[in-house]
């Protein structure tokens, strides 16, 4: 007996809780919704729907329906139980779409409920119509956006099979969607930025654009008002309304500091302030706000060394070193060098809009024995200078490729691979080029220990591209 005592008694708290909750629903729904009984008398009207008319819910529930709403049928709903879907009602000089619903209890009709979902038909569909286009547009100019930040670029655009490249790949790959701060370490021009763009952009904060600072770059009098920004007045030259800096713009998204090695010891001590704080004063102001941002930094110094030499604060250093990704060098990876030159040669020829897709193999051997101190932003220049050279639709060969580079192989390697006349070619650019040194650029010298004559030597200078350095 007591066990159903307390078993209806908690049934009926149950039934409480869900009429709270469908009450609470009915007066946060976006719609305006009525109900009435049979008689035509409101039960329940939203506070939404009592704003829009002008009247207190208190004062609209128990009155009859057509009291309240202009225009209305519910009443005849509630009577007649046929329900009345996208009827056009004029409410308050605006057309609105009601929906008008009998509604049934064991079969009997016991009233109906009402709904009117926009106030105005015309200005739904331009309204419809206005946000599609807006929100075609935003993407367009975001993405437009990031093309002309330089920061579109995603994992796919990451080129190489080297272990050594995918080791860091995945690194990145995984830590991305975490809120971990990132140490991209590597020599200059092996893709820092480009893993940097490629974490954000896999990262949730890919919807907001990643803000990049080169730290190198900015000379340290104005780093701070760049970084932090600058109230109105702050200094002489301080703009009208003030100036946003890089950690504000990155609010809810990433910021790239290119070069953190670079920073000066007091930048070094603001940005601690803000890893720790996640607060931000602006240059000349009083109030502070807070910033949600996710650091992505990178060097090609040794910031561990740094540390040992007090240049850069070791506090600083172990909240910016959560994750580490060393980027290898190209020297590292020349595995990955054809497949690189292949894609930069196809990208180079887009973007010069040519027909190039070709490389001879002696000049392809040539790229892959080559040192690279510069990485890959070396090779990108090498393949942009030899489409420079090149006739209109011919591949690169050995001709198009910087001396130095050419020179600084061993012939044999060059000529194992290739064609007789190539492998001529190759050892006749790698004569010219030695002698032309050795007579620090004299032409006539030159002619003369190569034993052939000055005008046959200027044929092949420009047949080699050979350019004699002032
Ligand atoms: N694995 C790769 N695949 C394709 N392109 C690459 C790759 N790595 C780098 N690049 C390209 O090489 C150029 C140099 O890369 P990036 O600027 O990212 O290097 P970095 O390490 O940041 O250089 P720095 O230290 O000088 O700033 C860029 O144009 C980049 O797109």
């Amino acid at each position: 007996m007591g066990e159903q005592v307390e078993q209806s008694s908690m049934m009926l708290e149950d039934r409480e809780q869900l009429l709270e909750m469908y009450n609470s629903i009915f007066d946060i729904i976006y719609n305006w919704i009525v109900v009435v009984d049979r008689q035509g008398i409101i039960r329940m009207i939203n506070s939404r729907y009592c704003h829009f008319l002008g009247v207190e819910q208190q004062e609209a529930v128990g009155k009859h329906v057509t009291e309240i709403i202009e225009n209305t049928r519910m009443h005849i709903v509630a009577q007649n139980g046929r329900r009345e879907i996208g009827d056009i009602q004029q409410i308050k000089g605006n057309k609105m779409i009601a929906d008008r619903i009998p509604i049934y209890q064991k079969g009997q009709l016991i009233g109906a409920v009402g709904t009117v979902i926009f106030k105005d038909v015309v200005e739904l569909d331009a309204y419809v119509k206005r946000v599609g286009h807006m929100e075609k547009e935003l993407d367009f100019y975001k993405k437009e956006l990031k093309k002309a930040l330089g920061t579109d670029n995603t994992f796919d655009n990451i080129i190489g099979t080297s272990q050594a490249l995918q080791r860091a790949m995945n690194l990145a790959k995984r830590v991305a969607s975490t809120k971990s701060n990132v140490l991209l370490l590597g020599e200059s021009g092996t893709g820092k930025g480009l893993f940097a763009s490629a974490i954000h952009n896999a990262s949730p904060r890919s919807e907001y654009p990643l803000i990049k600072v080169n730290c190198a770059a900015i000379p340290s009098e104005l780093l701070e008002s760049e970084l932090f920004g600058y109230e109105g007045g702050a200094f002489t030259g301080a703009k009208k309304g003030g100036k946003p800096g890089k950690f504000e713009l990155a609010h809810k998204s990433s910021i790239f500091l290119d070069e953190i090695g670079d920073l000066p010891l007091n930048m070094q001590a603001k940005l601690l302030k803000v890893l720790q704080e996640k607060e931000i004063e602006r240059v000349g102001g009083v109030k502070s706000q807070k910033v949600d941002i996710r650091i992505i930094a990178a060097t090609n110094r040794n910031l561990e060394e740094m540390v040992k030499e007090k240049t850069f604060r070791e506090d600083l250093y172990y909240r910016l070193n959560v994750i580490n990704i060393r980027i290898p060098s190209l020297r590292e990876r020349k595995e990955d060098i054809p497949m690189l030159a292949d894609y930069l040669i196809r990208k180079t020829a887009k973007e010069m809009d040519r027909f190039v897709t070709e490389i001879s193999p002696a000049a392809m051997r040539c790229l892959v024995e080559y040192q690279w101190p510069g990485n890959i932003r070396e090779l990108e220049n090498v393949i942009e200078r030899a489409f420079n050279l090149v006739d209109k639709e011919a591949g690169i060969t050995l001709k198009q490729l910087p001396t130095y580079l050419v020179a600084e192989q061993e012939t044999e390697a060059v000529y194992a691979e290739t064609s007789l006349k190539e492998a001529v070619e190759a050892v006749e650019r790698k004569t010219i080029s030695r002698c032309l040194n050795e007579t620090m650029g004299n032409k006539y010298q030159t002619a003369r220990l190569l034993g052939i004559s000055r005008t046959s030597l200027y044929e092949k200078m420009e047949k080699y591209g050979i350019e004699v350095s002032k």
